[in-house]
């Protein structure tokens, strides 16, 4: 029960019941308060002696906290620093990064943590997180098992670690991405730390560096592929939806040849969702929908060119289209020509060899092409695009004369270099400013400051803010939503009405201002992910996809059920229990499934 009387499916208030005492209790990072365990605490716990006597506040604690992070070198070294935070207090690690999150967003997540995933084997401490081994199939569900009972856990990232954040296959370092991903969960939609399932499935690497490396952790030999990959993939899924009843699934940075196969396997069976996809075909279509309407422009009146014609660049033509069709009335066939993918072999035609299934949709007729170049200005030049998207991983593709040429067509050229980490970003916000005197609107895959140019009335100094165009602003919103209602599938309507919700709060529409961002910051995120989360609810209540009973019909309601029932960093009263009695929830946050089994296991 909660301050609104409702009865509320999870927990996130009130006091926590513990059975943990001593060292046990103080090593424990979700039960953890460190110097902020109250005197009662101390007695009750058999704590004394083990802290020194000063009793301080989670402020004080955040306070040391942020100095401690602050004398770290760079900032590899505070990503370490915080992962070590997480392992000791996660209250205090939430709340530090909750506190700061403008400035510890890129430390946790991309594109610091991409150099945390290179380096995992050496920075490598304590392990966190499923190790799945493709050698081990008959061991899977026993090992997942091990974590939690069947009520416990609410959403799971899995990875295979093929196609990281753009540094390509890091093999077992993986598992960091979906560590990442799901502090992302929490710190901007307040999914419940302790109810979440981090996995890696090692399939071995085909990342020479990683094999030939004496310290590297993970299955030491070429990736295993085809019938057996399937089959631990199949083996997962299944198992976590027979343990884990209520879980949510999350797919990350697989490969391009499995990311897309997969999901179409398991979409229409559970409720999952893979983030390159469908995370950054949602964020990228809320960024163009801002853009046009900067530029008075309606989604029919768009012409798009994708440069990496992969995961993402399909993921994102994909949800584009539809977004085209439904709007327009017209068939996905009809809208898919509005849209032109470019990848190695320049302009995709029907005559390219090795188009999969997806990239077939948008082929284009070889006649259209035949005797003229088929490179990214060429295309430029031919189709006039208002849109350009960079997923191709190429550092500085867009060059001063394809975006000189793009504009020169139209007059705000919408232009997105996604590619993650900053290193690979297609072009950088200055140059395309400076290229196009100011008119681009632009969003990156990775953050980057204001740039200022003399682009006012009169050449006037202005300062334009570049929105963070990643799956990040999205995907928490989306799985929230999901969890809260417990969906039974993630439907495409679901996927649409996110969009929406991230479009409406973009402050260049709000505030009727080109010159700030085309999508809400990660300030306002945890605000973004409700709006999200209700209008994802909605979608599936109307789906009939939604199965949890006590959904408010209400939107203000609906958000306040949806704020109540999202985790905050703050210390909760412990109260003992005594094993014995620990109610299931309390097991469950305790994780004594796996601790209390016998030798055999
Ligand atoms: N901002 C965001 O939210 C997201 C960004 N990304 C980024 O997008 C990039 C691509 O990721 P994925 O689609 O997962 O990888 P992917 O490997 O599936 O796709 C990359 C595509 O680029 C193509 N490509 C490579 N070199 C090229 C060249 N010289 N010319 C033309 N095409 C070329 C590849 O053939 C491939 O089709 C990565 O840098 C990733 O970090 C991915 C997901 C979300
Ligand atoms: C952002 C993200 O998911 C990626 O770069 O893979
Ligand atoms: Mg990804």
């Amino acid at each position: 029960m909660t301050k609104s009387g409702r009865n509320l499916p999870l927990s996130t208030q009130g006091p926590l019941e513990c059975a943990l005492r001593g060292t046990v209790l103080l090593n424990h990072p979700y039960f953890n308060k460190g110097s902020a365990f109250s005197s009662e605490e101390r007695r009750d716990f058999g704590l004394s002696g083990l802290l020194p006597p000063s009793i301080q506040t989670l402020e004080q604690q955040v306070k040391r906290a942020y100095d401690q992070y602050s004398s770290r070198a760079d900032d590899l070294a505070k990503n370490t620093f915080l992962t070590s935070m997480k392992e000791q207090n996660e209250v205090l690690y939430f709340k530090l990064i909750q506190d700061n999150i403008q400035e510890m967003f890129s430390v946790v997540y991309t594109p610091t943590e991409g150099d945390a995933i290179q380096n995992y084997s050496r920075l490598f401490r304590r392990p966190e997180g499923v190790f799945l081994n493709i050698h081990d199939v008959d061991r899977v569900r026993h090992d997942l098992s091990k974590w939690a009972t069947a009520d416990d856990i609410d959403y799971i990232v899995v990875t295979d670690g093929e196609e990281i954040l753009g540094i390509g296959d890091q093999g077992c370092g993986g598992i960091l991405i979906s560590i990442a991903k799901l502090v992302l969960t929490t710190v901007c939609a307040g999914i419940h730390p302790n109810r979440v399932l981090p996995v890696i499935l090692d399939c071995g690497t085909d990342n020479e560096e990683l094999l030939k490396d004496p310290l590297y952790l993970g299955l030491r030999e070429k990736r295993v592929r085809g019938e057996q990959y399937d089959n631990l993939v199949d083996t997962f899924v299944k198992s976590a939806r027979e343990l884990f009843p209520k879980a949510y699934i999350h797919f990350e940075d697989f490969g391009l040849y499995n990311a897309r196969r997969i999901l179409d396997k398991y979409r229409p069976e559970i409720p999952c969702f893979n983030d390159d996809v469908q995370g950054t075909g949602c964020v990228t279509l809320a960024a163009i929908m801002a853009a046009l309407r900067v530029s008075n422009l309606a989604l029919g009146d768009l012409r798009m060119v994708i440069f990496g014609a992969g995961t993402a660049g399909v993921g994102i033509a994909d949800q584009v289209r539809d977004a085209i069709s439904t709007e327009g009335g017209i068939s996905k066939e009809e809208a898919a020509k509005q849209i032109w993918l470019v990848d190695k072999p320049g302009i995709l035609t029907a005559e390219v060899e090795h188009l999969s299934g997806a990239q077939k949709g948008y082929a284009k007729a070889e006649d259209e092409w035949k005797g003229k170049e088929r490179n990214l200005l060429s295309v430029i030049q031919e189709a006039k695009p208002n849109v350009l998207v960079g997923t191709s991983t190429v550092p500085k593709a867009f060059t001063e004369d394809i975006v000189r040429a793009m504009a020169s067509h139209v007059e705000r050229p919408i232009i997105l270099p996604l590619s993650n980490p900053t290193r690979l970003h297609e072009a950088v916000p200055a140059d395309l400013l400076a290229w196009t005197n100011g008119k681009a609107l632009v969003a990156t895959g990775s953050p980057f400051d204001p740039v200022r140019g003399p682009w006012g009335a009169d050449g006037e100094q202005i300062e334009i803010s570049i929105a963070e165009c990643n799956n990040s602003v999205v995907f928490p919103g989306i799985g929230l939503g999901s969890v809260l209602c417990q969906a039974q599938r993630v439907t495409d309507k679901m996927l649409v009405a996110a969009v929406n919700g991230v479009a409406e709060l973009g402050p260049a529409i709000q505030d009727k201002d080109a010159t700030a961002p085309l999508l809400p910051g990660v300030g306002a995120v945890r605000d973004v992910s409700v709006r999200v989360a209700r209008k994802v609810i909605q979608a599936a209540v109307e789906e009939g996809q939604a199965t949890e009973k006590e959904i408010p019909t209400d939107d203000e309601e609906l958000d306040e059920w949806i704020r109540e029932q999202m985790w905050d960093a703050k210390y909760r009263p412990l109260k003992y229990v005594d094993i014995e009695d620990a109610s299931p929830q309390a097991k469950g946050d305790m994780r004594v499934v796996g601790s209390l089994e016998g030798k055999k296991n």
